[in-house]
């Protein structure tokens, strides 16, 4: 199981990209975004980064998708970045158990959200970085990494889709007020929505995303943009709490750190063996691509890169 070849791997995905064109229970876009409602669930794409600096990839691997909160492992890196342990003190770093967009813990504890992935501690780690600068420069800041970690320069933000989730951010504007309403919001709740809005358009391919996941699993072609200390800890949040309340289930099913997005991506990573991006845009009932996750269940298997052996 340990040196699977290139070739071998090819196989194994365009196996799995032949399954997934079969299956009919895909699961539903997101529509409470209403953009990417209107997006097909027939589509399917997967890549793969290597340590020897290949890209494998099956299906549609070259076409934009929105990446939604996949974005929040990229700016919990920033964050960390540039406040270091402090962050620490305004979000958690425990598995919620509940609805990505859940209220319920946020007033349980007095404003301060469980984890950095669910909305609301994305929210606060938006905020956090966008404190002294304005959207601009955070979401170009975001751009940048992106692009350095993909080494890409066609990475962009689809504003239509930012729109889209901005007309219709009644929830996230009340978890960003209700901390607030608890000191843990540094700019006003409309600032930070929108720029939180425009980080979860940014659109990439499943080939740019794993190229941009690299440096999370260490592979020696990838930038050194994160100390290897702080990529063991954003893949530890990932594997705890990067599904939601489906974050166990990932981890039992896959076993890898995983952060899925409503837009039907999930990246995952396979420590000191390969960045993964899988896109499918139906959804399952917590939110996370269906066949997304079968996909990573089915590589998981198929390599036996599990991180629990
Ligand atoms: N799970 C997600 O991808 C959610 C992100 C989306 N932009 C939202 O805030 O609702």
């Amino acid at each position: 199981m340990e040196s699977l070849s290139p070739a071998a791997l090819q196989s194994i995905l365009d196996d799995i990209a032949a399954a997934m064109a079969q299956r009919s229970d895909r699961g539903q876009p997101a529509s409470y975004i209403p953009e990417l409602g209107r997006v097909s669930p027939q589509h399917f794409g997967i890549a793969l980064c290597l340590p020897g600096g290949q890209t494998l990839l099956a299906g549609e691997a070259t076409t934009r998708f929105s990446i939604q909160s996949i974005s929040k492992v990229f700016t919990l890196a920033i964050a960390l970045g540039r406040l270091g342990d402090d962050l620490w003190q305004r979000v958690g770093r425990e598995p919620s158990g509940a609805a990505f967009n859940s209220i319920v813990s946020l007033e349980h504890d007095q404003g301060i959200p469980r984890n950095p992935f669910i909305n609301a501690g994305a929210i606060a780690v938006t905020d956090a970085i966008l404190e002294g600068l304005q959207p601009r420069d955070v979401l170009a800041e975001l751009l940048r990494f992106l692009r350095v970690a993909a080494g890409d320069e066609d990475i962009h933000i689809d504003k239509t889709v930012a729109a889209s989730e901005r007309a219709h951010a009644h929830r996230n504007t009340a978890l960003a007020e209700f901390m607030a309403a608890h000191g843990n919001l540094r700019n006003p709740a409309a600032l930070t929505i929108g720029t939180y809005c425009h980080q979860c358009a940014v659109e990439m391919t499943c080939v740019q995303l794993a190229r941009a996941g690299r440096f999370l699993a260490g592979l020696p072609a990838a930038p050194r943009l994160v100390s290897p200390a702080r990529v063991r800890r954003i893949n530890a949040l990932m594997l705890t709490c990067g599904h939601y309340d489906a974050s166990g289930d990932f981890a039992y099913r896959v076993g890898l750190p995983g952060k899925s997005g409503v837009g039907g991506g999930i990246l995952a990573i396979a420590p000191g063996r390969a960045s993964i991006a899988v896109w499918s845009p139906g959804l399952d009932a917590q939110g996370n691509s269906r066949l997304g996750a079968e996909a990573m269940e089915h590589l998981a298997r198929a390599t036996g890169w599990s991180v629990f052996g």
